[in-house]
């Protein structure tokens, strides 16, 4: 049994990874913890969770909670590169699902992964989501920058961050194909007087609302067609089950930073 903390563990994620977990045959809960104020601390993962006592309270201990441990699973939304580093300095591989992430955070997740770390960080752990990433990569290449690409996504209204990390990633993905730069293409919603669309743009837009888990659709449009790439998540489940695979993965992995398109194969 792979021994596995789970971190953020009283969270919308963190709460199905620990059921699931306790259902895997593969994976073993070792560990819950959360921030040192959380008021879930000292409660029972498992109670937390609403799948009965799994005999493990959750702590803000990271370290005592890594005693023992084989790898940890990260859908914390603070301290995530604090706990990925401890995480490795304790012989563990850490699969890391929080977005919003800065390119200093994803450095420092390279750096480790250097001095023998072994890391899948990936900002959507869906097989359908990382079908979509190559569907869009593909259409992108086929059609080409003539097209013109709007995206928009859906989540909860609980959401901290917009745009979404599954949308940053495929504007990315676009933006690869046609050698674009994220950082200049990408409009971020549009409102007044802002004239005509510039063919050489990205739209993002970001809606929140009740308890949507996770809307993406990646439009193509020229005069005559569109063609509209969507993904639609109705459960946590699926992010969950590809975390436990990433786990898996790491298991017999070498040192390295890896993201979901390696765990499923899709490279
Ligand atoms: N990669 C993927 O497939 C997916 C990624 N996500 C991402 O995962 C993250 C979490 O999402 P979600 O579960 O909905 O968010 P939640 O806010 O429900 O859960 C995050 C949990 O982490 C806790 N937390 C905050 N700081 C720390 C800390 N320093 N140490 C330990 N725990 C901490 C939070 O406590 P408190 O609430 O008290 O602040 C909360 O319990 C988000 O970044 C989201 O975008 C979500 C779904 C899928
Ligand atoms: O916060 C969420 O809920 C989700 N976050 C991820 C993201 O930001 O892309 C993945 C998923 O869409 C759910």
């Amino acid at each position: 049994m792979i021994r596995t903390v789970v971190i953020g563990a009283a969270g919308r994620m963190g709460r199905r990874l620990v059921a699931n977990i306790q259902e895997s045959d593969t994976l073993e809960l070792a560990g819950a913890v959360e921030y040192a104020e959380s008021p879930f601390l000292g409660q029972d993962a498992g109670a937390v969770a609403g799948c009965g006592n799994a005999g493990v309270a959750i702590t803000a201990d990271l370290a005592g909670a890594l005693k023992g441990a084989d790898a940890v699973i990260n859908f914390a939304t603070a301290g995530v590169v604090e706990s990925t580093r401890l995480a490795a300095e304790n012989g563990c591989s850490a699969v890391v699902g929080t977005t919003a992430l800065t390119a200093a955070d994803k450095a420092e997740f390279a750096k480790l992964a250097e001095s023998g770390a072994r890391i899948v960080a990936a900002y959507n752990m869906s097989v359908g989501v990382n079908l979509l990433f190559k569907l869009v990569k593909e259409a992108a290449t086929i059609l080409g920058p003539d097209y013109d690409v709007e995206i928009t996504e859906m989540h909860h209204n609980q959401k901290k961050d917009a745009p979404s990390g599954t949308a940053v990633r495929l504007a990315e993905v676009v933006c690869e194909a046609w050698d674009w730069d994220y950082d200049k293409d990408v409009r971020h919603g549009r409102e007044g007087l802002v004239g005509a669309r510039t063919k050489h743009e990205i739209g993002m837009h970001s809606l929140r609302g009740g308890d949507v888990v996770g809307d993406h659709t990646v439009i193509f449009a020229i005069n005559g067609e569109r063609i509209e790439l969507t993904h639609k998540a109705s459960s946590r489940d699926t992010f969950v089950k590809g975390a436990l695979r990433a786990v898996e993965f790491l298991a017999k992995a070498k040192p390295g930073l890896y993201d979901m398109q390696d765990v499923l194969g899709l490279k």
